[in-house]
């Protein structure tokens, strides 16, 4: 840990100082109240080992961060039949685009664009008896966090607003690929999206993706190490939407952002860390975030490659 703290703090400190660049997310009228200037960072690695900096300790909305937990426990309740579903290309497109989806049949290109996600959330709607309830149990499971909650007044905020979620949902069932009612799957989209975390919370709660001994507090493998190989996989491909490729290029982790401005990377057998500043640049990424994972992975020499 000693070798990323100073680092850290250096790197911190002189993203900070950056001039800002982008805009908090609007769309979902409920995320424009947060302070832009909240910027924290925190690291967790495989030995449990913490460390954070700046607002680390704040909640916020992880928003499409969520849909690594959803994929997983998805990816549990179906194997190999998932990607009959969903398929596991970068769409080189927009998080919310319709455009690929008809010429695919309504089969998403991959589970982190909202329509795959979406797919996802009809998958846990078929097996969970109360899936609100039941996914944040797991959420809760993984992360051993007790008190991890939706945001309430987000989710309402996004149901009232997320005309282009709705808008998939009905597309995708028009080919048969949402098996749901569309109200049932899109209320439990919006309270997925809603979770609340900080940087701490979020960098312990990967990490069943980059310890390959990883067991929960009741002593259970979240995945088997090839299934976490695959998570980290589309991750790495697909975890920033038609900047995936930039991310990989400038970061060199799997990783995941959401538009509350979080992003959350791993590498394999060392570390998952969380950066949160909400400013986004055009592609919906944290400008900071990013930032700060380049500088932080150039300086530490640690990434994948
Ligand atoms: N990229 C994101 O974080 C998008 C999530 C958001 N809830 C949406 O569906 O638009």
């Amino acid at each position: 840990m000693e070798k990323y703290q100073k680092i850290i703090e250096d790197v911190y400190l002189e993203v900070k100082n950056t001039p800002h660049s982008g805009k908090v997310a609007n769309y979902i009228p409920e995320l424009a109240f947060v302070d832009p200037e909240n910027f924290g960072v925190n690291i967790t690695t495989i030995d449990k080992e913490s460390f954070g900096v700046g607002d680390f300790n704040k909640k916020f909305s992880v928003q499409s961060i969520t849909k690594i937990l959803s994929l997983t426990l998805a990816y549990k309740f179906e194997g190999g039949k998932l990607w009959d579903r969903v398929d596991v290309e970068p769409s080189g497109n927009p998080f919310n685009s319709l455009l690929q989806l008809e010429a695919d049949l309504g089969k998403p290109r991959n589970p982190f664009i909202n329509a795959g996600a979406i797919v996802i959330c009809d998958v846990l709607v078929s097996h969970l008896k109360n899936p609100k309830e039941d996914f944040l149990d797991f959420c809760k499971e993984i992360s051993n966090i007790s008190t991890l909650k939706y945001n309430e007044k987000v989710a309402l905020s996004e149901k009232g607003s997320g005309y282009r979620n709705v808008a998939l949902c009905n597309f995708i069932k028009s080919f048969g690929n949402i098996k749901n009612d569309v109200e049932e799957v899109l209320d439990f989209y919006f309270n997925m999206c809603s979770l609340e975390m900080t940087c701490k919370e979020l960098s312990k709660t990967v990490l069943f993706l980059a310890d390959d001994h990883f067991v929960t507090h009741k002593g259970e493998r979240v995945l088997t190490m090839s299934q976490a190989k695959r998570i980290n996989a589309i991750l790495l491909t697909c975890g920033f939407y038609d900047e995936s490729g930039e991310f990989a290029f400038r970061v060199g982790l799997p990783g995941k952002s959401g538009v509350g401005g979080g992003i959350v990377a791993i590498h394999p057998d060392q570390y998952c860390i969380a950066v949160w500043s909400p400013k986004l640049n055009i592609k919906g990424n944290s400008y900071k975030g990013m930032l700060f994972l380049e500088k932080f992975t150039s300086k530490t020499t640690s990434s994948i490659f």
